[in-house]
């Protein structure tokens, strides 16, 4: 039987992203705990995996592969039974790539991550207006893109919206998603949390990652 092994910890968007993949496709897996808060992406038992030591990471059956963009095409295209989470359709497949594209660059790294970083690795606690008004520009695409879909990427779900939905959740722990402005978003985040699991594989890891960032006691400034 199939098995293979993710390192990461639930706080981490993209872990959480291949999480969801691994439940919507019903694999068999272990999960392999690294702290990053305790430098054990660092270890160099960790960076032999992988060098550029981010969570997550996949192993399967002796190889390893990072980076949740390029681990949730991977799992689909080597295990689905059917490919709609990741569709054969060459223009279809380039669009949910377009959205993982926008995931990696502008959601994860220009909006998270330009946050989260000085929080808690810089020991910084103010949060600069004009990174605050980042997430309310990438609020307003992905409403767009949600404009004439059920989801992301067209209608039909796909790892375009495991992507989305963990980072996206991530992001309110900063600037709220307000349901009068983005009545789409609002609504495609519900139907993401009716999926059966999604509160296992996304709900209690956000609400870990919400925690930790509000002890942080951060402030926002002009
Ligand atoms: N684009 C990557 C981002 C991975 C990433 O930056 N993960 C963070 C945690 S959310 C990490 O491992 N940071 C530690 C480091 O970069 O050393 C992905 O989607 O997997």
């Amino acid at each position: 039987m199939t098995k293979v092994t993710l390192y990461g910890l639930d706080a981490s968007p993209p872990v959480r992203a291949v999480l969801m993949t691994l439940k919507a496709l019903d694999l068999n897996y272990d999960y392999v705990l690294v702290n990053i808060l305790a430098g054990e992406h660092l270890a160099p038992h960790y960076i032999e995996k992988n060098p550029q030591h981010t969570v997550p990471t996949l192993e399967d059956n002796g190889h390893f592969l990072w980076d949740s963009h390029a681990i949730m095409p991977y799992l689909v295209d080597k295990y689905a039974k059917n490919g709609a989470l990741y569709p054969k359709d060459a223009y279809q497949r380039a669009i949910v790539n377009q959205r993982l594209h926008f995931d990696s660059g502008m959601m994860f790294i220009g909006a998270l991550r330009n946050i989260v970083r000085p929080l808690l690795f810089m020991n910084e606690t103010e949060i600069p207006q004009s990174r605050i008004n980042a997430l309310d520009e990438v609020y307003g695409f992905v409403e767009t893109f949600l404009a004439e879909n059920d989801y992301v990427a067209g209608m039909e779900l796909t790892i375009a919206d495991f992507s989305f939905v963990s980072t996206l959740t991530s992001l309110e722990t900063f600037l709220e998603i307000d349901a009068s402005k983005y009545g789409k978003l609002t609504a495609w985040l519900e139907r993401m949390k009716q999926l059966p699991y999604y509160d296992e594989a996304n709900g209690s890891g956000v609400a870990q990652f919400s925690g930790l960032m509000r002890s942080k006691n951060f402030t926002i400034v002009p």
